[in-house]
């Protein structure tokens, strides 16, 4: 029994439905926009889909014009949308706004042109398969964060379909008693309309996968991050300091220990409030993070005390971070907390005796020890 074009397209106006409430109820309210842009790009597919066959119903009157450019208007959208989450799952920047507002130049023009068929489905197929091979191109391009896992599924899927979709336009635009309406029983129609269906499920699931990885990051990132202040937490970067001191030791490279507490901080939470000294530890991590090279690494060790650990760095050059901290720190603190903002820190150099991180934390602490008793605001270097 031969297909029929017509209920090909109509189940997959079933199918790309069932995906997109489908991806609702799994996505729904997890705080990730690029989820929520494959969502709502999976939407307003299911509702263009349902335009466009519905338009077939009422052919060359104004009911199929007022179905069928609104149904060009949702397609293009929902590839802009999907554009946006793959895009943010990359790493990249969103595309501008006014991209949405390009989406509306093609169902308009497709709306001028609507009773010159072969210039109207040469143009909305041309404009939509365009779009796809940029969505292609998008999540396959390398050099971004991404597995290939998502990447094969939505990628492979939108190039297949930008293909087909290709072919639809130029058959429409060139070859028109060859295609007369979507729904001709032309071979590209069919095999367009079952890659249709393959590719919505594909794309779903590559959807999903690209939210899990999401998640997986962002949980592998709150697990090794300080809360508070951004920086590492203590087990982090004990873990990260360790694999750097082994480095070290093996290739001779120099490292600094630094041991930062801010002063007096008790003082500054009796009298100003928790809230300030929260933004006070803010601020002295946002100062360290901005003075510090690519790999030297800071932590947050315990309430108010930091550790940072300079590689390739010698005394010389840490008592001169020392300096250019001390200052930005009071800079920054008179600027945004309206008060002064000092520490007292213990600095060791990487001994190649020392046997374990312990070693080194057991100096800077006691360095640090010295420099609170000798009054506070001051390095000291450890012996
Ligand atoms: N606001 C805020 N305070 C914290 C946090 N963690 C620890 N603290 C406070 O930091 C203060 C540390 O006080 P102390 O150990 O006496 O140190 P200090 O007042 O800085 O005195 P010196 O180190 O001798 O200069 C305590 O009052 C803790 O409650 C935090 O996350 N936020």
């Amino acid at each position: 029994m031969p297909l029929d074009s017509l209920t090909l397209m109509i189940v997959y106006t079933v199918n790309v439905t069932a995906v997109a409430l489908g991806l609702s109820v799994a996505l729904l309210g997890q705080g990730s926009r690029a989820a929520l842009c494959a969502q709502a790009s999976a939407l307003t597919q299911a509702i263009g889909w349902s335009c466009l066959v519905a338009s077939g119903f009422f052919r060359d009157t104004w009911g199929d014009l007022l179905l069928s450019a609104p149904a060009m208007l949702l397609m293009s959208l929902s590839l802009v949308l999907l554009l946006q989450a793959v895009r943010k799952w990359r790493g990249r920047p969103c595309l501008p706004r006014r991209l949405y507002l390009a989406a509306l130049v093609m169902p308009l023009l497709y709306a001028l042109t609507f009773h010159h068929y072969p210039w109207r489905v040469g143009l909305a197929n041309g404009v939509i398969g365009a779009q796809m091979l940029w969505l292609a191109a998008e999540a396959i391009r390398p050099g971004a964060p991404g597995s290939w896992r998502w990447r094969s599924l939505i990628g492979g899927s939108m190039a297949t379909l930008a293909l087909v979709t290709l072919w639809c336009g130029v058959l429409g635009a060139f070859f028109t008693e060859l295609y007369p309406t979507f729904a001709t029983p032309h071979p590209v129609n069919l095999i367009g309309s079952l890659l249709n269906n393959a590719a919505t499920v594909l794309t779903g699931i590559g959807v999903l996968a690209a939210y899990r990885e999401e998640a997986e990051a962002q949980l592998k990132t709150l697990a090794i991050t300080d809360g508070l202040t951004q920086v590492l937490n203590r087990r982090a970067w004990s873990e990260r300091t360790e694999l750097q001191l082994a480095d070290a030791k093996r290739y001779g490279h120099p490292m600094i220990m630094l041991m930062i507490d801010l002063d007096r901080f008790k003082q500054i939470n009796d009298r100003r409030g928790h809230a300030t000294g929260d933004q006070a530890l803010q601020l002295t991590a946002s100062v360290l993070r901005e003075e510090l090279r690519s790999g030297d690494l800071v932590g947050r060790y315990g309430g108010e005390e930091f550790c940072v650990l300079l590689s390739h760095t010698n005394e010389a050059a840490a008592l001169a971070f020392d300096q250019r901290l001390r200052q930005r720190l009071r800079r920054r603190s008179e600027q945004e907390l309206g008060f002064t903002l000092e520490y007292s820190a213990g600095l060791t150099a990487h001994r190649s005796k020392d046997t374990s991180l312990d070693d080194l934390l057991r100096r800077a602490d006691a360095a640090l020890y010295e420099a609170k008793r000798a009054g506070r605001n001051q390095v000291v270097m450890s012996p």
